[in-house]
């Protein structure tokens, strides 16, 4: 006989709006004694969006519950983020800590070890050309070209609103062309390589490396992110972790079990969390 595996499927999620929340809807999810994973997402999740990815910050009070958490022998904490490896370590700027970048391709642990998702070369080659037709012919009228070296992103924020439509139209284009997936995101359209790799199966990977093939019966998983291209975590993790997308659109559609309505919000996700493990 065959096993039916029901694919989950994105709902309009029921909202947490301040930190009496999180232990109202979610009686019991964690306890001291056992260990938590916590996946986090970067822009938009940890720092609010700002008009130029150099000029990110995390509020000072979330910076300083991710510090204290990050320290607890039963914590463990991972940031997973569409942004190259090294510069959202930069961002983060926490030790001992894992790191994934470029949507998981890139992924670096604590001990400095690190996993890189092989791009076949022909996948390479396109790359290469792709960012070089996106510089000739989109990126102009103050939008511009993030090259990840492995997957980029289109900044279009500054594009006047009468060409922005025209130009992010030509740059998918142009990305799909050249066989990568555009995913559209805040003010840019990422591109991401045609490959089975993306943000649920490093966090999946990430999670079985740390806890083992049964991590699910090991530990409670909280992700958290704000973006199209987290709703991959998302998806991986219904009914085996919690998971929490931003958005401030009540009727978004997603694979996580529960919204925020705005970045602040997650001070209260991890002030939940210090005060089971922390306090
Ligand atoms: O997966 P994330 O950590 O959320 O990273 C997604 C992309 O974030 C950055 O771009 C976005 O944030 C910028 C700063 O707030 C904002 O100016 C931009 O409009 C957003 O699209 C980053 O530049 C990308 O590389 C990441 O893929």
């Amino acid at each position: 006989y065959r096993e039916i595996v029901k694919m989950p499927e994105k709902q309009v999620a029921p909202v947490i709006s301040n930190l009496e929340d999180f232990a109202n809807n979610l009686p019991g999810y964690l306890i001291s004694e056992s260990p938590v994973a916590v996946l986090l997402d970067y822009d938009g999740t940890l720092a609010p969006i700002a008009d130029n990815p150099a000029k990110t910050k995390m509020p000072v009070e979330l910076e300083a519950i991710l510090h204290k958490i990050a320290k607890h022998p039963k914590v463990f904490l991972a940031v997973i983020s569409g942004r190259g490896l090294k510069d959202v370590q930069k961002q983060v700027n926490i030790d001992g800590i894992t790191y994934a970048g470029n949507h998981g391709l890139e992924i670096e642990y604590p001990d400095g070890s690190r996993h890189d998702y092989e791009l076949p070369t022909e996948i390479q080659k396109n790359y290469t050309q792709m960012v070089r037709e996106l510089k000739e012919k989109v990126e102009k009228n103050g939008a511009w070209v993030e090259d990840k070296k492995v997957s980029l992103t289109y900044h279009y924020r500054d594009t006047p609103a009468a060409l922005k439509d025209q130009q992010k139209q030509l740059a998918s284009e142009i990305c799909t062309k050249f066989g990568f997936r555009a995913n559209q995101a805040h003010e840019a359209i990422e591109a991401k390589p045609p490959v089975n790799w993306n943000k649920g199966e490093a966090a999946v990977y990430i999670l079985k490396q740390k806890f083992g093939d049964n991590w699910s019966q090991k530990v409670s998983v909280v992700f958290a992110g704000d973006d199209t291209t987290d709703e991959d975590a998302m998806r991986v993790l219904r009914g085996l972790g919690r998971s929490f997308r931003i958005s401030a659109d009540a009727q978004i559609q997603t694979y996580a079990d529960f919204r925020l309505p705005k970045q602040a919000v997650m001070t209260d996700l991890l002030k939940w969390i210090a005060n089971v493990y922390v306090s």
